[in-house]
């Protein structure tokens, strides 16, 4: 990336970015100028600015906006590289990378028990904790993740750890301990829901006085088999309590599972009647899965305005089987993409994004299940999904999961620039010189359909290597070409 400095204040980025609109459009701008100001906002957005009209277009908008005495940095992005927003997993488990890669041949329940369990149980250990979260976090972030939301392990001290990292780390995050007293080994259960609450509000204070606005506490009965029903009404009377707590847990994922739930909880019409019956379901409620949801369910889970965390890529590897998200959204109802380490083998939202789409082509194929009714108007059912809808799932839907569409989730005026500088030219990335282009007049529309392109190609092909700069806030934190304070928005 060229850089022409003028002086510091406010960074204005100049060549093509991406951004999703809404589930079905999204702009591809080949010639924008993206100005950033010194909290990391976006202030304004200019499309289609052509390179000769660039010192033009700026001492214009410094006028118009009163600025006169801003002093901006124009950052040139160079061939092959484009802006986008950065990905949002709405679902991932911290203590669990340790095993991706690993155990892959069990189902949901013999999993947790025999890989899973043992290995969270190992975060008694603050120093593991320490020692192993810096790079987990690092991980999340160079693979373009600028929002996540945590699983900790069971444990209030490590997750306290987990939630410091990642304070220092500049991500943006919900962190949240699991919430859990029965169904699992003894040396990987609370003692009592009471002692469960009084760790949960110990870590909801902890995170809170960090007085970040980025790291945010989040409320983790891990899912209904591992909560006694007193644990669930006292977490959900914490939610009742107080407004600004979301909520993370998993929900029908697997039919053995969901079979268990039935016997813990004879009185619940569904798995999500169980999660409403104990006020745990509303707008701030992020349900990850929900691959076997029934008709009564995906209304339940509309009416009350909780969300899904559809985790392809774990639902296959874990054997749990392809969610219908396309009759989630014809539900209306808010979904956004997770990769659920370590059921999902990879930290990166690019693999959540394959598998979506390939999972949605499987379920295209299938015939419709005669126990959801077609919605009237329905866009989605029976289709695959396309960029558009693989994009917002990844960036914009996931910020409505977690209620931060106001905020990031696109390039707009007014957001945060929470944002990815992604390079796909050949001698910077590893794809293929065929993709170049011969150098042409500048064309719009050709333009257009490069960027296009390029963005399908990092979609579906796309890694680590072509996340050259990772953007919180306006601050570079993370991403190939990052080295420590070399590079923000405001510097
Ligand atoms: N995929 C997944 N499902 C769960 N259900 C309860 N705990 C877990 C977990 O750690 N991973
Ligand atoms: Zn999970």
């Amino acid at each position: 990336m060229a850089t022409l400095e003028i002086a510091p204040k406010t960074t204005v980025f100049y060549g093509p970015i991406i951004s999703s609109d809404t589930i079905s459009f999204y702009t591809a701008s080949p010639r924008a100028l993206v100005a950033v100001n010194s909290r990391g906002f976006i202030d304004w957005i200019e499309h289609d600015v052509q390179a000769s009209q660039v010192q033009r277009v700026l001492k214009h908008k410094i006028n118009e906006l009163g600025l006169g005495m801003v002093q901006v940095i124009l950052l040139e992005l160079e061939e092959g590289e484009f802006l986008m927003p950065g990905f949002v997993d709405t679902h991932t488990h911290a203590p669990q990378v340790p095993n991706i890669g690993t155990g892959q041949e069990y189902e949901l329940l013999d999993w947790l028990d025999k890989v899973t369990f043992p290995m969270e149980s190992r975060f008694a250990d603050e120093e593991l904790a320490q020692k192993l979260y810096p790079s987990i976090v690092n991980r999340f972030i160079n693979a373009g993740t600028t929002t996540c939301c945590y699983y900790g392990s069971l444990h209030l001290e490590s997750t306290k750890v987990l939630a410091d990292v990642v304070n220092q780390s500049g991500q943006r995050a919900f962190i949240g301990k699991c919430c859990m007293d029965r169904n699992s080994p003894d040396n990987y259960r609370e003692p009592s829901a009471a002692y469960s609450i009084k760790a949960t509000i110990q870590l909801v204070a902890y995170i809170r006085a960090l007085k970040n606005t980025l790291v945010q506490p989040i409320l983790t009965p891990r899912f209904a088999i591992s909560c006694t029903d007193e644990l669930l009404t006292s977490l959900g009377n914490l939610a009742a309590a107080d407004p600004t707590l979301p909520i993370q847990t998993h929900i029908s994922e697997n039919q053995s599972e969901i079979e268990f739930v039935k016997e813990l909880f004879p009185d619940c019409t569904s798995y999500a009647d169980v999660y409403h019956k104990h006020g745990l379901l509303g707008p701030r409620t992020i349900l990850a899965h929900g691959v076997h949801l029934t008709e009564e369910e995906l209304i339940l889970i509309k009416t009350t305005g909780a969300g899904i965390s559809h985790c392809p890529t774990s639902n296959f590897n874990l054997r749990s089987g392809m969610a219908r998200v396309a009759d989630m959204l014809d539900h209306g109802i808010k979904v956004g993409l997770g990769t659920d380490v370590s059921g999902g083998y990879s930290t990166s939202m690019l693999t959540a994004i394959q598998h979506a789409s390939m999972c949605a082509k499987m379920v295209a194929l299938l015939p419709p299940p005669s126990t959801i009714m077609p919605v009237p108007g329905a866009q989605f059912s029976g289709k695959q999904l396309n960029i558009a809808n693989l994009l917002y799932l990844a960036t914009r839907g996931g910020a409505r999961l977690c209620n931060l569409e106001h905020c990031i989730g696109s390039l707009e005026p007014g957001k945060s620039f929470d944002a990815l500088l992604v390079t796909m030219k050949p001698e910077g990335g590893h794809l293929d010189e065929l993709h170049t282009y011969p150098t042409l007049p500048p064309n719009t529309q050709i333009d257009r359909e490069r960027l296009e392109h390029n963005l399908e190609r990092f979609l579906f092909c796309g890694d680590d290597r072509n996340i050259s700069k990772v953007f919180v806030q306006g601050r570079c934190i993370g991403g190939t070409a990052f080295k420590a304070r070399s590079f923000s928005a405001d510097s």
